[in-house]
Order: structure tokens, then sequence, then C-alpha cells
């Protein structure tokens, strides 16, 4: 029976490995010299399904497709595509879904605007994972068309990486993938840890997508900030959104998961999270407040309350919340201390760790040995006899 979901998709924020492409002549995205001069071409489809009661279901999806390099329209492109995914039950539907892409670029417009030669650029069909929340419009968004010199996380953004570091990434990250085995890294943490920017980074090197949860949170209630979501709902409509974003994201692979700082706090949430490996940024209080007063906190709900300069009321309100939480977080499979990798490569202050360095470390020891079925941290010893209540959690309650 057709489910009365009719509703948008919402795919995340990919990047297609332009690199592999690049290395093979015989792949199928092709750089004309022009296109390739672009330094950003961001695609943007919209779909609707209508998925189905049966065990799983697929489809060809109507796609409408726009593309736009610095936020004028810049190339048409033709698509098809073909959705697969698994079963629906309602009330709760499950979130796995799969959108097989053909992409062909039609048409473009030169660098002056004007409509060129269709240029010969083919985006590779590709799996890409989905997000289905409950309602809310359903996007997806690629990142594409563009060499991974250019386009890579590591060698933008606020903390370029240097080549070295780079390469020392991505190296970590191929000896640590084949013990990931697809499962999905869940970033925990305090507000500020970096658990987006890090997440970002693992995310390009480990091929995964990313996933922010306060972010899918925000779609699934409308678009709808978190701190509006906090003032208009309360913190247990959030939290429960929190629960049932993470119960989705636990059915999927192959995900870096950044989640909300307060994600540790329900039992539940660790549930979904255990099918997964968790990781804990764990963060100096003063290198949390230093970074959140630098950004403000309007967009934080739980730090705005207090009177004081930022610094003061993050700090405070911070230290508040890492005493509730600070065995809630120790539940994670690994712990990633910056205290700890600032000491051990010589560093007086974690300030002078990038996210790189921390995502260097973070996949060396602190993971392998969290994925380590012989480890006494490992998470299959951690985690057998007390499925997701660990003896921490036994006194963290909502
Ligand atoms: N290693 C680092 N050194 C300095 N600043 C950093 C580092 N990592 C992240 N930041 C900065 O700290 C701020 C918070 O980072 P980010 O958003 O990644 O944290 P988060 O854990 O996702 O926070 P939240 O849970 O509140 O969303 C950002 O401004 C980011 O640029
Ligand atoms: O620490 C917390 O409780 C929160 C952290 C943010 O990521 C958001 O999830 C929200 O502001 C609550």
């Amino acid at each position: 029976m057709e489910a009365k979901l009719a509703q948008s998709l919402q795919f995340s924020t990919t990047c297609i490995d332009s690199e592999k492409m690049v290395r093979k002549p015989s792949g199928l995205l092709l750089f004309s010299p022009r296109a390739s001069d672009q330094k950003r071409l961001q695609v943007r489809i919209s779909s609707h399904l209508q998925p189905t009661r049966t065990a799983s279901w697929h489809k060809p999806a109507a796609l409408k497709v726009s593309c736009s390099y610095k936020n004028f329209p810049a190339v048409w492109v033709k698509a098809s595509g073909t959705l697969k995914g698994k079963a629906i039950l309602e009330p709760k539907c499950k979130a796995e879904a799969h959108l097989r892409l053909k992409m062909r670029v039609a048409t473009c417009l030169s660098s002056h605007g004007k409509p060129t030669r269709p240029k010969a650029i083919k985006v590779p069909s590709k799996t890409y994972p989905v997000f289905i929340p409950s309602s809310g419009p359903i996007k997806f968004r690629c990142f594409c068309f563009e060499p991974l010199e250019h386009n890579s996380i590591l060698k933008s953004g606020s903390f370029p990486a240097s080549f070295d570091e780079a390469m020392t990434l991505k190296n970590k990250s191929e000896e640590i993938e084949p013990y990931l085995n697809g499962r999905c890294i869940y970033l925990v943490g305090m507000m500020g840890s970096g658990k987006t920017t890090i997440g970002r980074i693992l995310s390009e090197v480990l091929g995964y997508s990313f996933f922010d949860c306060d972010t899918l949170i925000e779609h699934t209630v409308g678009g709808t900030s978190v701190a509006e979501i906090f003032k208009l709902y309360g913190e247990s409509f959030f939290r429960d959104n929190e629960t049932e974003v993470l119960q989705k994201l636990s059915l999927m692979h192959r995900l870096v998961v950044s989640t909300g700082g307060g994600a540790v706090i329900r039992p539940i949430n660790w549930k979904y999270m255990q099918k997964g490996i968790s990781v804990w940024l764990d963060v100096p209080l003063e290198a949390l407040a230093r970074r959140i007063a630098a950004i403000g906190t309007e967009s934080r709900p739980l730090l705005h309350h207090d009177s004081g300069d930022a610094y003061a009321k993050a700090f405070n309100r911070l230290s508040t919340l890492l005493e509730e939480r600070g065995e809630a977080y120790a539940n994670a499979n690994a712990r990633v201390s910056l205290e700890n990798i600032a000491s051990k490569l010589g560093y007086i202050d974690v300030c002078n760790l990038t996210p790189t360095v921390i995502a260097i470390e973070k996949d060396s020891d602190a993971v392998k040995e969290a994925l380590d079925p012989l480890s006494e941290v490992g998470c299959a010893n951690k985690w057998s006899s007390q499925p997701y209540v660990s003896r921490h959690m036994v006194s963290v309650h909502e």
C-alpha cells in the first residue's frame, strides 16, 4: 500500500570524489579547461518521493536540477536518477534511501555569462545516502565539477592544511577505513569542541558523507534555527527531534555525524550511536569558551542567558554543563583529548592544534584502539554486556 507521505527528500552535502576521476583519464569526469577553472560549482537537486510500504522500493526520480556558480546560474544539467530505499513503516519512516544519479551538463555559461557550447562534463553515477525527515522539504546539494585540489576542505576553509598534513591524514584514513568497515563515526563533545569542523575533514578523507545533527533538526522543524526551536518549543521538543534524527542516521552507513553537544544525555541516543563508533572530542573549557566567545553565543541557546562578557558567559555555563555531562561523554568508544595531543606534540597551548592535526591524531590511535575487538576499550568489549546503557549512563538520565 502506498504510504501517504509525499515528501521532498533531504540529501546531504557531498563531494564527488573527482580525484579518482582525474587520475583515471578513462573515468567519467572530464573537465574542459574552462570548467576546471571554476572554483566552486554548486548543484542543487530537489525531488519528490512517494515511498511505499513494501520492504524496499526502487523508483525513477524526477529531478529538478539547477546549478549555480558563485550564486548566479552557470550551468544547466540534465539529470536522471533512481531512488532505492528500505521499507517505510508508518508512522515512523525508516530513513535510508539511496539515489543513483546520472548527470550530464547540457549547457554552460561562459565566465562572461554568455551561453557557450555544451561542455563534455559527465558526473559519475554514484550512490548518495539520503536522509529522509518525517516532514519538510528534501533537497540535495552536491559540490562537484572541480578537481580535489580546489574542492578539498583540507586545502580551503578556515584552517588550510599543509600538503604534508593532508597526506598524513589521507594515509591514516586509508589505514583505518578497513577497520571501520562502513560503520558511521559519531563525534560527541561540548559545544565548540570542533565536531563539525573535524567531522567535515574526516568525512572527506574517509570518503564518507557528513551530517550535522543540529542542521538536520533545523530542516526537520521547517528550517527553524536551533535557537528559535528552543525559544518556540522548548528544550525537550528539541531533544525529541534530536533522538529521532539519530535514530534515522543509525540506519545509514558510511557517515561522519557531528552530534549536538547535549546528545549524550539521553541513554536512548547511545543505543543509536552504538551502531557506529563514537568519539569524544575532549577540549579544555578555556579553549571552548575562547572559541565560542569569538563567534558569539546567540546561536547557542544554552549559553545565551547569563550576563557578562561572551567569554565569561560561555565559560561559566560550559563548566556547569561539563560537570553534568562529563560522565556521559566518557561513554564514547574513544576519547580524543586535546590536552594529551598537545603535550605529546610538545605544545603548551591546545590552540596550536589545527583541526587537521587533531583529525590525524584521532585517526591514529584512539579510533583504531576502539575498533580493535581485542582492545580493552574496544567497542565490542565496551558494549558487549550492556548493549547501550553503560555503567556510567545508569546515572545519566534525561
Ligand atoms: N582546532 C581548532 N582550533 C581553533 N578553532 C577551532 C578548531 N576547531 C574548531 N574551531 C572553531 O571553533 C568553533 C566551533 O567549531 P565547530 O562548529 O566545529 O564545533 P562544534 O563542536 O560542531 O560546535 P556545536 O556543537 O556548538 O555546533 C568554530 O568557529 C571553529 O572554526
Ligand atoms: O550542548 C548542548 O546541549 C547543545 C549543543 C548544540 O550543538 C545544540 O544541539 C543545542 O544548542 C544544544
